[in-house]
């Protein structure tokens, strides 16, 4: 049986904004699986659909087996939700935060035992209003495992995180899946998620992108190649993204640079500018798995090693 399981799931709010497009996913059971997109995407939509915080246009959507709009009762006995701008309550301290969840839930956690995990025990008796965003975060994330969920449903976990709180929070999800527990996470930072998944899903634009192991979505990576060609001058009607296997190209300074499929595709770029323009230097990287993202995103590369894109070339 499938953890999550969406069929041709949709929402729209109001006549303009297509959240969720036609969703089609499904989460094996065990899975840790990282739920990825730019802002807008639709992952926290598509969370809130799982959760029964919205209802969808059409489409549906299974949980654990159950139907996530008919069962909710029965979901939210067997899984743990760190929600999206989670609810704190000032004046509770976590340790009483904790016991809530614990008494709601009819557990029998030890609320400390919790705490410790999270790496809050010696703020326990703070009361939450003084803490921090990232303690506010673990806070949040002790209160997702309470009763021992067989599923975690993870709105940006790692958001407001310091680098240790997200090394904490990684060791913490792999533990719970090695225990059984499956993982499903949403983040905007692929890699955020490359330590710990075993697969991604890529939204975008409410549509699901990409859907693979992080392995072959760097086999892809390793197979796309981008090349950057400085020329003299810039000739009028290049063509360059017309080249069969040319996936993307953009000039910017009197460089065309081109993201092809494979290296031998490199050549074709070469030879097609050198034939219209004078080429004065040649660059060529390997694609990162960060711009095979920003590839199926749109997103500008945020690796800092490649210039932003100006003008795409039609
Ligand atoms: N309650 C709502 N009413 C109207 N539009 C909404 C509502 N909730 C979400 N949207 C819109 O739906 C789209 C998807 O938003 P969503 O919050 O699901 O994206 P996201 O991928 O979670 O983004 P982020 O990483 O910024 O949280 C956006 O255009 C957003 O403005």
């Amino acid at each position: 049986m499938a953890a999550i399981e969406t069929t041709g799931l949709t929402k729209r709010f109001g006549e303009d904004v297509l959240a969720v497009s036609d969703l089609d996913l499904t989460v094996e059971e065990g899975e840790i699986f990282g739920f990825l997109g730019p802002n807008g995407a639709g992952k926290s939509t598509t969370i809130n659909l799982l959760l029964d915080f919205v209802r969808p246009t059409s489409g549906t959507a299974t949980v654990l087996g159950h139907d996530a709009q008919e069962e909710t009762e029965r979901i939210r006995e067997r899984i743990g939700v760190l929600p999206e701008g989670a609810t704190v309550y000032d004046r509770l301290s976590a340790r009483e935060h904790l016991e809530w969840v614990v008494d709601t839930k009819g557990a029998d956690d030890d609320p400390d035992d919790l705490l410790d995990r999270v790496g809050l025990l010696e703020d326990a008796d703070r009361t939450a209003g003084g803490y921090s965003k990232g303690m506010r975060q673990r806070m949040g994330l002790g209160m997702a495992l309470v009763g021992d969920p067989d599923l975690l449903i993870l709105d940006e976990p790692s958001s407001g995180l310091d680098p240790t709180g997200i090394q904490d929070m990684r060791e913490l999800l792999r533990e719970e899946a090695s225990s059984g527990t499956t993982v499903f996470f949403s983040s905007h930072i692929l890699s955020e998620v490359e330590a710990v998944c075993d697969r991604v899903g890529i939204m975008n634009g409410g549509e699901l992108v990409a859907l693979d192991s992080i392995e072959n979505l760097r086999d892809d990576a390793a197979g796309a190649a981008t090349i950057d060609v400085e020329l003299a001058s810039m000739p009028t009607g290049l063509d360059v993204a017309s080249i069969e296997g040319v996936r993307e190209a953009t000039v910017e300074d009197g460089v065309v640079s081109a993201v092809c499929v494979d290296a031998s595709v490199k050549v074709d770029v070469v030879r097609h500018l050198d034939e219209r323009a004078t080429v004065t230097d040649i660059l060529s990287a390997d694609t990162s798995l960060e711009h095979l993202f920003n590839q199926y995103t749109g997103e500008s590369s945020g690796t800092g090693d490649e210039p932003a894109a100006q003008e795409v070339i039609a």
